[in-house]
């Protein structure tokens, strides 16, 4: 279980929400609205004593355990190994010892056969997405914030991103994301957020309903038949 109380800073006011162990999230908001800022707290590369997970302060865990517990993927990779391949750097994303059968099967899955033995820092954008999806799989940390991990990648690779996230590849998953299709086809609970506050939290169907989506977009979308539908 995750549980956030009463966090306030100069960017969040009064966050307060919880997660059961099951559930997952999709964090939704306008640009600025503080999701990056929240995701930050809730894996404590923001210090504070306001959020707990499985029962334990955050703040009190050893490094080991935080990592085991919560892992923040953020939107673009950073390498500070100029010569790292996409299997080491698979190696290094496991926490205890390394599952290279896990790995064989990764690269199968996500397609990245060819990039195996090339260097990450030539890497296109969305195959870097890919590669910080492979390593948080196999760094498999009891919940995973990932932070618009989908920002690049072609309408192929976003199905079978979509797929991954829809199975249980993962554990627990809180989704950061601007792309509404992907969020309305995820089934997660909503938490919205603008100006650094929550102002919606709760289940799927409640929030893309017609009448938020015009509270929270304006009329830039509405729900057709089952589908959303981006008045430009
Ligand atoms: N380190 C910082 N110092 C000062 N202000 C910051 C810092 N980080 C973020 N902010 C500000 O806090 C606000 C929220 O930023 P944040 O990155 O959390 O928003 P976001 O909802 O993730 O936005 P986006 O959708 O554009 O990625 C913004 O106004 C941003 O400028």
């Amino acid at each position: 279980m995750l549980e956030i109380n009463k966090y306030n800073s100069d960017i969040l006011y009064d966050v307060t929400f919880s997660l059961e162990e099951n559930e997952n999230l999709l964090i939704l908001g306008e640009n600025g609205a503080g999701k990056s800022t929240l995701a930050k707290v809730l894996s404590n590369l923001i210090e504070n004593n306001n959020v707990k997970l499985f029962d334990e302060n955050l703040c009190d865990l050893s490094d080991k355990k935080r990592a085991e517990y919560i892992n923040y993927i953020p939107p673009k990779l950073s390498i500070f190994d100029e010569y790292i391949t996409l299997r080491e750097f698979f190696e290094l994303a496991c926490i205890d010892q390394v599952d290279n059968k896990k790995i064989d099967e990764l690269i199968d899955i996500l397609n990245l056969k060819k990039l195996e033995y090339k260097y990450c820092k030539a890497f296109s954008s969305g195959e870097k997405q890919l590669l910080l999806l492979g390593s948080s799989i196999l760094h498999n940390a009891k919940i995973t914030i990932f932070d618009e991990l989908t920002a690049n990648l072609d309408i192929t690779r976003l199905k079978e991103v979509f797929d991954i996230f829809n199975s249980d590849f993962l554990k627990q998953k809180i989704i950061i994301t601007h792309n509404l299709d992907l969020a309305y086809a995820l089934k997660f609970k909503v938490l919205y957020m603008r100006d650094g506050k929550i102002e919606f939290f709760g289940k799927h169907d409640e929030f893309f309903c017609n009448e938020n989506l015009k509270m929270f977009y304006n009329d830039s979308i509405t729900k057709i038949n089952e589908h959303l539908v981006v008045n430009l």
